[in-house]
């Protein structure tokens, strides 16, 4: 049957979203022929729905719907076939009202639009999670088998792959094998759903379009092997993250959202050549002569902090590496720490007191190094991403085999590491199993110039783990002490976590003063998932209505102009930049710059895979900009700094839509190395640089994305208010199943704020003002088959800080008197 047109309004709905609104849900069997062609066989089935009141009333809710999602047990998949929008199923529903006669009575109904997500996953949809060693799965599926004659719709992994991957077997089983009552009846117990799929492959009864589907699976398999094979010579070593310009992605799923849309592009006669500014010739020499200043350290560099003012927890976390660094000629064994602490309570202050005294200690700056897993936070402590500093490779060749690094590699390893005695990770929620266990294997590697040791981090007198276990998880990868990783870095990273014996807990949160008891309670139990009926009243006068009456008009002027916006994923965040994006388009002339890519994979690469270059860059004059990869630390230009576009230069004889631009020059007003224009010493000229992916395919391309909103994982570690970067932060905090997803990002997005504000005093966030963040939400009490393992870490840690606290007990004499 051809539909015809498909109005606008019913375009690209998700399957979810199609059931939700659909009076009828036909199932027919549609089959890929050989040549490409579609074709349909066996019976068109039509199951009945309700016909009396609730077939009337729209949208339809996840309950009343016959669709069962098939997953594994704990991988949340975000599958965009289960993903609602909100506003896209109300617009369906209207057209469908005024122009489909079917539906002309129904009524489309308020309050069950508001149960539906603005964009994201629905909860209560039935879902069966199954676990390849659990026996009870089978018995699940028998309870929803098909006892009444009415076949479940059942939803899984469609996709196939070589070698065949258990979930795409068992959903193309459950989904064609003819007649099942039981899943006896399809797998029986001596055999696995890989096997029988095999198996059911050789058959008549498999349909050609699924047999066509794996044949194309085996033959990319092939391709990409030989490919990879090729590609395997001794240039090609694994992709490492080089100090200076780098990146480190933490939020790995995130997929270039820049699809195409409507823009004013300035026509033929737009002007992309001239400037107003007086640019030197070649911005090429001026980035080199910038990265051999920033490698510069003939004198100490202090960080502005007083350790005077550290409070008896800092203190004794400061004096037990003190006492480690003066007694280190005396055999005392070497600190192997971790400073505990909720969001705010000085860990990074501690970390800059703790630089400065061992700079001072040693005479030199690289006798101590601060890490951290994202340039963002690296940055607010003057640290480099651990990725770039110990040479730690990303992608899929990470995680093979633990040899010592090659010459490339191990040369400026060592290098680095010659004066090393003291290092400090900051952020340490964000680093998994592998990354550890990466850290500890190169930083001996650099530590004993080659030499074999059995003594960890190549014996160096301190290292030391700061951060708050209830913060952001790693991003595809397992927290060290949960034991799931099976690589052999990931069990080697859980066994060096284990030396980790000395803790030190801080316990006062600084961040917000002492005046502001009812924020850090509402905090505290937002950290504890204890949040109670007033608290979330509390935290709901941050609504935009509420601030409304409270402050007027005014309040909301400012924020929408001075906000940081943070929302749970890329999606959401696209769609808010490119809303901006659209806004200075009126006056400025949009620029599309489009990557180039070089090698077999890398047009569909994504920007984590790229370093962090997206596909298609979509910018204008006045847009507000991020660096997507740090060009050089030391002097702001880091990854994640923010900053305005003030002019998109391109050379002679060239244009946007055929062209880079030679030149974005971007106004940075927190660089502070040497100028680039005259008169202008904030202005960095950002040109398009080349990074590798994974597949080793090369990716050209201007290091920004848009900078008005970001994710809510990058923005862990900030702090925002009065005097910081960004004065306000407006946060989506997302779904429900979006923080069980990610334990702890609603703490750490809120956490950031200084003040709730005063009768005088603006408060430093609000909620987004599109969304209402509702009590159900704020309450909520988490998963605990995934904060259960962080809340077990939190207590052995909390018994090894008392412990610490018995045997150190002098030194933290001190601190009292
Ligand atoms: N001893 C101190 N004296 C003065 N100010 C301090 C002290 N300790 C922390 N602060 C201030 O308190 C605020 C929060 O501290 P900091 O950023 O170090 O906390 P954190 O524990 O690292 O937070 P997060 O976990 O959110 O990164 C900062 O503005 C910092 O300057």
């Amino acid at each position: 049957m051809d539909p015809g047109e498909v109005p606008q309004e019913l375009q690209n709905l998700s399957v979810l979203e199609q059931q939700l609104i659909c009076k009828t849900a036909p199932t027919i069997s549609i089959h890929l022929l050989k040549h490409g062609g579609l074709a349909s066989s066996g019976h068109c089935v039509t199951f009945p729905q309700e016909v009396n009141e609730p077939a009337q009333i729209f949208p339809k809710l996840p309950e009343e719907i016959k669709l069962i999602r098939v997953r594994k047990k704990g991988r949340h998949d975000s599958s965009k076939d289960f993903n609602v929008r909100r506003y896209t199923i109300q617009n369906a529903l209207q057209w469908l009202k005024i122009n489909n006669p079917c539906y002309s009575d129904i009524t489309i109904s308020e309050s069950r639009l508001a149960q539906l997500p603005l964009n994201g996953e629905m909860d209560g949809l039935q879902t069966i999670e199954y676990d390849d060693d659990d026996d009870e799965t089978d018995k699940t599926f028998q309870d929803l088998g098909p006892a009444t004659g009415e076949k479940p719709v059942v939803h899984g992994n469609t996709e196939a792959t070589w070698p065949l991957h258990t979930e795409y077997c068992r959903t193309m089983l459950l989904l064609h094998w003819p007649n099942w009552r039981s899943i006896h009846d399809i797998v029986p117990d001596s055999s696995s759903w890989v096997e029988q799929m095999n198996t059911f492959l050789q058959t008549e009864t498999c349909p050609n379009f699924v047999k066509a589907q794996v044949e194309r699976a085996k033959r990319q398999y092939e391709k990409r092997t030989e490919a990879d094979s090729d590609s395997d010579d001794e240039t090609c070593s694994p992709i490492e993250q080089p100090e200076w310009i780098d990146v480190i992605q933490p939020n790995a799923v995130y997929d270039d959202f820049s699809s195409e849309f409507q823009f004013w592009d300035g026509g033929p006669d737009q002007d992309w050549i001239c400037t107003s500014y007086t640019c030197p010739n070649e911005p090429g020499k001026w980035w080199n002569d910038l990265k051999e200043s920033s490698t510069c350290t003939s004198q100490i560099d202090n960080l502005v902090v007083d350790p005077a003012s550290l409070n008896e927890d800092q203190k004794f976390a400061y004096n037990l590496v003190m006492h480690t660094l003066t007694s280190a000629d005396n055999n005392v064994k070497p600190l192997r720490m971790v400073v505990t602490g909720a969001a705010g309570s000085g860990k990074s202050y501690l970390i800059k007191c703790i630089v400065n005294a061992v700079r001072t200690h040693f005479g030199q700056n690289d006798a101590v190094q601060v890490l951290c897993p994202t340039g963002n936070s690296a940055n607010l402590i003057s640290g480099v991403t651990l990725h770039s500093f110990l040479h730690i490779p990303i992608g899929a060749r990470a995680s093979k085999e633990m040899k010592p690094p090659d010459g490339l590699t191990g040369q400026p390893l060592q290098q680095k590491c010659k004066n090393l005695k003291c290092l400090l990770i900051d952020e340490r929620s964000l680093i998994g199993c592998n990354t550890l266990g990466w850290m500890e294997f190169h930083c001996s590697y650099g530590v004993n110039n080659e030499n074999e040791t059995t003594a960890n981090w190549g014996d160096i007198p301190i290292v030391v783990f700061f951060g708050d276990d209830i913060q952001l998880p790693p991003v595809c990868d397992s927290p060290p002490y949960s034991s799931k990783g099976k690589t052999p870095f990931a069990i080697h990273g859980s066994l060096v976590w284990q030396t980790f014996d000395t803790v030190v807990h801080l316990k006062n949160v600084i961040r917000q003063n002492c005046d502001q008891m009812q924020p850090k309670e509402a905090l505290n139990s937002l950290r504890n998932y204890s949040v109670d009926k007033e608290q979330a009243r509390w935290l709901q006068q941050f609504q935009k209505d509420n601030l409304l009456r409270r402050y007027g008009p005014d309040i909301l002027t400012r924020m929408k102009e001075k906000s940081l916006c943070v929302f749970p994923n890329h999606d959401e965040e696209w769609s808010h930049n490119k809303k901006k994006l659209l806004e200075k388009n009126k006056i400025y002339p949009i620029a599309k710059v489009t990557a180039i890519n070089r090698g077999i994979h890398s047009n569909s690469s994504s920007s984590d895979k790229s370093g962090g270059l997206i596909r298609i860059l979509y910018i204008c004059k006045e847009a507000r900009v991020m660096l997507s990869c740090n060009l050089c630390v030391k002097f702001g230009l880091y990854n994640g700094a923010v900053r305005t576009v003030k002019e998109i230069i391109f050379s002679k004889n060239t244009l946007p839509q055929t062209h880079q631009p030679e030149i974005i020059l971007v106004d940075f007003p927190k660089y502070t190395g040497p100028p680039y224009v005259k008169d202008f010493p904030q202005l960095v000229p950002v040109t398009p640089i080349e990074r590798l992916d994974c597949n080793c395919c090369k990716r050209i391309q201007i290091p920004l994305r848009l900078g008005w909103g970001t994710t809510i994982h990058r923005c862990q570690g900030m702090t925002i208010g009065t005097g910081e970067i960004n004065r306000y932060i407006a946060i989506n905090p997302g779904s429900k199943s979006f923080e069980s997803r990610n334990p702890g990002a609603l703490y750490v997005a809120l956490s950031r704020a200084k003040t709730a504000g005063g009768p005088n005093e603006d408060p430093d966030f609000c909620w987004d003002p599109n969304i209402w963040v509702n009590e159900d939400r704020l309450c909520h009490k988490g998963d605990t088959s995934l904060t259960r393992p962080i809340t077990n870490e939190i207590h052995r840690l909390s018994r090894l800080s008392e412990k610490t606290k018995q045997d150190y007990s002098h030194l933290f004499s001190v601190t009292e008197e």
